[in-house]
């Protein structure tokens, strides 16, 4: 651990490889603590003395010094040792009764803090102070956001009392930037602050300045089970892997699924999957044409889709009646992305002890790898280990020189939960701003039917020259993108207005929201695929990256831009599709649709 005085009050501790940040506020006597557990405990330690008056080495005011010798210890980058011993800080000390009573008398004090905040109606008391040198450069502790509980962060407002709510934290996003301005601080646990921007400039520099290894922050619930199972997993996976271990992931398990030849090969049957969609959704609509519920069709077409790319077999979810397997798989990555949503926003009590959401999530992961063993061991003692077409990716994966059999199951399972919700959620999107815009279903309906006339499959000739389908897919993702921002880690200090952010800052970088900025895109609420017919608009590499962007960029990017343009040819000519009122939207750690009900009409008819 090394420390780094940054301001008079502040310091940030590289800890772990993480930039950790410890605030000591002149005027409280809590500790905004974003530090080791033992710095924690000493001011609990320090609180539940100076309360209870009974303290053997220390006088009230002997405590609150407590704090400030923590924190000069810490400017002068002292040990943990030496701090320890220097209090008298022993384990003897400690008992069971003791902590409890600290963490309930800080949670009171926040409490009442946070009580009189709203009764108040400002937050600016909480926030820190900054002095005359600082207005130079300010630290991440200067920028506004909503009021932090130690240890716990600003997490809370996702709890039950807090102002938002778990399921619509895209609309939070909303609400704070109109709050705090075009940067704001959040503090995960233990005080690690998160960052979210919107503004133009911010996102292009980041993502444009990334080195050889971009850090994008794990899912510290995947990471925490993985590394805890390394009997199934080396590492933590493509997807939540850092440096090294990633870079050797991705070169050795990617270039197959992202090569245009396979791409091009896997044509006939993304034609397939979208003539068997259309069969689904056409039987289930109702007496009115209404297919309630349209995204479970959109789900099963995900995971149809997804699976034929990476396991190079149909599984039978746009069949009537689906397997048992495919069911349990379904069901497997619906509560993965469920119980990753609650443990990474919910209250962290999950590391800890293991809380509901946190068994789901292992009994979901669990799930998972039991069907993609099944799968991979019955394509191992496969005879036709052949590279047919839609096999390839499967097969590059089985061969994929240098890894262990668990990354290659590990990889199978990634693709698999990473492709299957984005899919679906991404063609419900498309769809219902189609159907919302009938003049633009004409216009994709005319550019088609001229393309390719009824009765042949679409061919990569034909989707060359479908410019304007493409505008209407750009047009849905920047305005209804299912994954509405991009996580990094910044890989250098970096300077934004007159802040100093440093390295190793987590930035969430709010490119849906910037996208419906309308200094960046003219009348940005409305959909009008003209305007990627301009060559201007074509020009914002950064704003519109539903895909993410640079080196971690999607790997799944190619098949599903294929897989769009063929679904959407596909059921704008077979159907005139409408939809009655608006689409309702949630967040399960993606944009997702929910109570989708869309009326389909033949154009034969
Ligand atoms: C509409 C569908 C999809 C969307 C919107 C989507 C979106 C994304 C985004 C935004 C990222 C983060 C990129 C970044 O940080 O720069 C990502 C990463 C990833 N996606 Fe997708 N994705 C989709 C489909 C797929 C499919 C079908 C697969 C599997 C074949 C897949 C596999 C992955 C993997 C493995 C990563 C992590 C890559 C890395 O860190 O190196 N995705 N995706």
């Amino acid at each position: 651990m090394s420390t780094q005085l940054e301001s008079r009050n502040t310091i940030i501790m590289q800890y772990q490889r993480t930039n950790v940040l410890c605030v000591v506020p002149s005027r409280e006597c809590l500790v905004v603590l974003l530090s080791p557990a033992w710095c924690t405990a000493a001011v609990l330690h320090a609180l539940v003395r100076r309360r209870r008056g009974r303290s053997r080495n220390s006088t009230p005011n002997q405590c609150s010094s407590v704090v400030r010798r923590i924190f000069l210890r810490l400017r002068n980058g002292n040990s943990d040792a030496d701090i320890s011993t220097d209090m008298g800080f022993r384990g003897k000390y400690w008992t069971t009764i003791e902590r409890t009573c600290g963490m309930v008398f800080t949670y009171i004090l926040a409490l009442i803090k946070l009580v009189s905040n709203f009764l108040i109606g400002t937050n600016k008391h909480f926030e820190y102070q900054s002095d005359s040198h600082k207005e130079v450069y300010k630290t991440v502790a200067d920028i506004p956001g909503p009021w932090s509980l130690p240890i716990f962060g600003t997490r809370w407002i996702y709890w039950k009392f807090g102002p938002y709510k778990l399921n619509t934290v895209h609309l939070a996003y909303k609400d704070m930037f109109s709050r705090y301005g075009d940067i704001i601080r959040e503090e995960a646990l233990w005080n690690i602050p998160v960052l979210s921007v919107k503004e133009r400039d911010f996102i292009e520099r980041v993502l444009r300045h990334s080195g050889k290894y971009p850090i994008r922050p794990p899912n510290e619930v995947t990471a925490n089970y993985r590394n805890s199972r390394p009997d199934r997993y080396t590492n933590t996976g493509l997807v939540n892997e850092q440096g090294e271990i990633w870079a050797n992931l991705r070169n050795k398990l990617t270039p197959e699924l992202t090569s245009p030849r396979t791409i091009r090969n896997f044509l006939p049957e993304v034609n397939l999957l979208a003539d068997d969609f259309n069969a689904l959704i056409a039987q289930a609509r109702d007496s009115n044409n209404t297919v309630k519920g349209f995204e479970s069709y959109c789900n099963r077409m995900g995971l149809e889709s997804t699976c034929t790319l990476i396991l190079g077999r149909r599984l039978g979810f746009l069949d009537g009646e689906i397997s048992d397997t495919a069911t349990r798989l379904a069901d497997a990555v619906t509560s993965q992305f469920r119980a990753s949503q609650e443990a990474f926003y919910g209250l962290p009590l999950w590391k800890l002890i293991p809380t509901k959401a946190y068994k789901d999530f292992v009994a979901s992961e669990d799930s998972l790898y039991d069907i993609v063993s099944e799968i991979v061991d019955s394509a191992l003692t496969d005879e036709q280990q052949s590279c047919t077409d839609v096999r390839s990716v499967f097969v590059s994966i089985l061969q994929a020189p240098g890894l262990d059999i668990r990354d290659k199951k590990a990889a199978i399972i990634d693709y698999i939960a990473a492709g299957i919700k984005t899919l679906g959620n991404t063609l419900v999107f498309l769809l219902y701003l189609v159907a919302k815009h009938p003049d633009v279903q004409e216009k994709i309906y005319d550019e088609v039917s001229r393309l390719a006339p009824s009765g042949t499959p679409i061919t990569a000739e034909h989707l060359y020259h479908a410019t304007y389908l493409h505008a209407c897919i750009s047009e849905a993702h920047r305005l209804l993108p299912t994954a509405p921002c991009i996580a990094r880690v910044l890989e250098s200090e970096f300077k934004y207005k007159n802040y100093r952010l440093p390295q190793g800052s987590v930035v969430l970088l709010h490119t849906w929201l910037a996208c419906l900025d309308d200094n960046n895109f003219v009348d940005a609420y409305s959909y009008k695929p003209e305007r990627w017919l301009d060559e201007l608009t074509k020009k914002s590499p950064f704003l519109v990256v539903p895909f993410g962007c640079g080196k971690r960029m999607c790997p799944g990017k190619r098949f599903i831009d294929l897989e769009l343009q063929i679904v959407l040819a596909k059921v704008v000519k077979q159907f005139y599709i409408d939809f009655e009122g608006d689409l309702n939207t949630k967040f399960e750690f993606l944009l997702t649709p929910s109570n989708a009900n869309f009326i389909l009409r033949d154009r034969s008819c």
